[in-house]
């Protein structure tokens, strides 16, 4: 179980993160939504303890690294690396021992050429990859779906549900509704980087609308188009 309790995050004067409290049970799968800077990235990096905040977050399990699988927006990999290399190397991090990775290559990755000449999806299913692998118990995910294709997509789905199943703790983030609805349990709706509303799945229709009706029309009309 992850316990946020106060969160609070500044970079210099600027305030991110607002008395963010949230709790993530195994079994679980979250979605956090959001406009553009509304926060979402930095609730992520914060979890994973890629930054400093005041506040807390505690794990149940013990060490949280140790149990997590973080999946950035834009997964960056060291120059001269190759597919299979980067998996291994994630392997090894968590005495994890696979003799035959085409079979563990579910996206059917180019594993022989290097990391840093994938495109952007590719990237984003390598590093997915490579957290499965690791088999952790926490998954941070920050849009999986973004850049992907429509069969990748689907596999994710899966993915997600399988995760579910193994009760796993699955956060992620996605501006694409439609997704959101078939495979998180929970939503939160960050605002300003305040959560204004949680909803379980028979609420989601409410943050979509309360999102849509976030003024975006009258924005156009300014444009006079
Ligand atoms: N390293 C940084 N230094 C200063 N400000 C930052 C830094 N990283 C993020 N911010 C600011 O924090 C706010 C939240 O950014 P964040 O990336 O968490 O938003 P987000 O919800 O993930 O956005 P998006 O949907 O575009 O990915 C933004 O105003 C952003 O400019």
């Amino acid at each position: 179980m992850i316990y946020i309790k106060s969160l609070h995050k500044y970079y210099g004067n600027k305030q991110v993160l607002k008395d963010i409290n949230l709790v993530f049970n195994p079994g679980e799968v979250h979605g956090v939504v959001g406009e553009n800077g509304a926060g979402k990235t930095t609730l992520f990096r914060s979890i994973s303890g890629m930054e400093n905040y005041k506040g807390t977050i505690d794990y149940t399990g013990g060490n949280i690294k140790n149990s997590m699988g973080f999946l950035p927006t834009d997964p960056y990999f060291l120059s001269k690396i190759t597919g299979k290399e980067y998996l291994q190397l994630l392997c090894n991090a968590r005495n994890i021992e696979i003799t035959d990775f085409k079979e563990k290559n579910i996206f059917d990755l180019p594993l022989q050429q290097y990391a840093e000449t994938y495109s952007t999806g590719m990237k984003k299913k390598l590093a997915l990859t490579g957290i499965l692998l690791q088999k952790n118990d926490i998954f941070i995910l920050d849009e999986p779906f973004n850049g992907v294709d429509i069969h990748s997509n689907t596999i994710i789905n899966q993915v997600l549900f399988k995760l579910k199943e193994l009760n796993k703790i699955v956060v992620l983030s996605s501006h694409i509704f439609s997704t959101l609805y078939e495979t998180c349990d929970y939503l939160h709706y960050l605002k300003n980087g305040s959560i204004v509303k949680s909803a379980d799945k028979s609420e989601f229709g409410i943050i979509e609308k309360e999102m849509q009706a976030s003024g975006i029309g009258i924005k156009i009309d300014k444009l006079n188009l």
